[in-house]
């Protein structure tokens, strides 16, 4: 697929503009295994792109890909115009690429606002040498780090439980700390694993709801692993479907839909 250049507009009047990410014909393998095989697909920049697919398709492992943690055998990353030379994942971090994980990772001992402020190592330029040097430089950078945390919390609303261990709370709101934590890295993608696994009903709504606001209020570009249908198909733009390692399927949700080789690979039969 080429870059696209273009930009449009969404029915619900979100801009979407140009490619920022390429996958060029990316291969996996593990051994003997291939976990992705020959895969192309582009992140248009302000998109909420999902990846689907069967249990062992290949989606995390695509997701693995895009924030550094595997580098493909074959196949090109481009990222806002350049080809990705093999980065380690801190270094993906630094180009503004974030993300959440299947399982949570958060330090559960220590408060929500604690979590959170653990998001912004990267702004955080000041080593123990310079503070030392240039206290002011340190002062000025802990309260600017601290504004856009304190704004984070705001906008997903846990101020309530700032205070509260992580290990304490509920499922629900331990994802949305996790959230906030990736947020508080200012991405420019942020990349979400199954944000809604393990949730009821009344939580993935709100789920749904703070992606997308996310997404419209700081012009966040996401792309996620997702399994409840109607949550892929409500909040994505574009979705790419794997089936076995390989593409078979992109586009609208309207175009997967109703596209055969999804219908039987995937969306026929009955999922978790
Ligand atoms: N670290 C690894 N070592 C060996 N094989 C792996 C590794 N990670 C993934 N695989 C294999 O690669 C294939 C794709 O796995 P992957 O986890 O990416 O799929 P998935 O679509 O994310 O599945 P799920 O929906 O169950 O999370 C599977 O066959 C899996 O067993």
């Amino acid at each position: 697929m080429n870059a696209q250049a273009e930009s449009y507009v969404t029915d619900d009047g979100r801009t979407i503009g140009p490619t920022v990410m390429e996958m060029k014909n990316i291969t996996l393998r593990f051994g003997g295994v291939k976990a992705i095989t020959d895969i192309s697909f582009d992140i248009r920049e302000g998109e909420i792109r999902a990846i689907i697919g069967p249990n062992g398709a290949g989606k995390s492992s695509m997701l693995n890909v895009i924030s550094g943690f595997y580098v493909p055998q074959e196949g090109e990353v481009w990222y806002k115009g350049k080809k990705r030379p093999p980065m380690k994942p801190y270094q993906v971090a630094q180009q503004g690429i974030a993300r959440t994980f299947q399982n949570i990772a958060l330090f559960e001992g220590m408060t929500v606002l604690d979590n959170v402020m653990t998001g912004r190592i990267r702004q955080m330029q000041s080593g123990l040498f310079s503070q030392a040097l240039w206290k002011g430089k340190a002062e000025k950078e802990e309260v600017a780090n601290r504004e856009q945390v304190e704004k984070i919390i705001d906008f997903l609303e846990i101020q309530h439980i700032r205070k509260t261990p992580v290990g304490r709370l509920p499922y629900g709101l331990k994802k949305r700390v996790e959230l906030a934590r990736a947020l508080a890295a200012e991405p420019s993608i942020l990349l979400l694993d199954e944000p809604m696994a393990g949730m009821n009903v009344e939580e993935k709504e709100d789920m749904s709801r703070f992606i997308l606001d996310v997404n419209d209020e700081f012009g966040t570009t996401i792309a996620l692993i997702e399994h409840d249908m109607g949550v892929v198909m409500d909040l994505s733009d574009r979705v790419v479907v794997m089936d076995y390692g390989k593409k078979i399927g992109d586009g609208t949700p309207d175009e997967v839909r109703n596209n055969q080789d999804v219908i039987d690979a995937y969306l026929g039969v009955a999922h978790d």
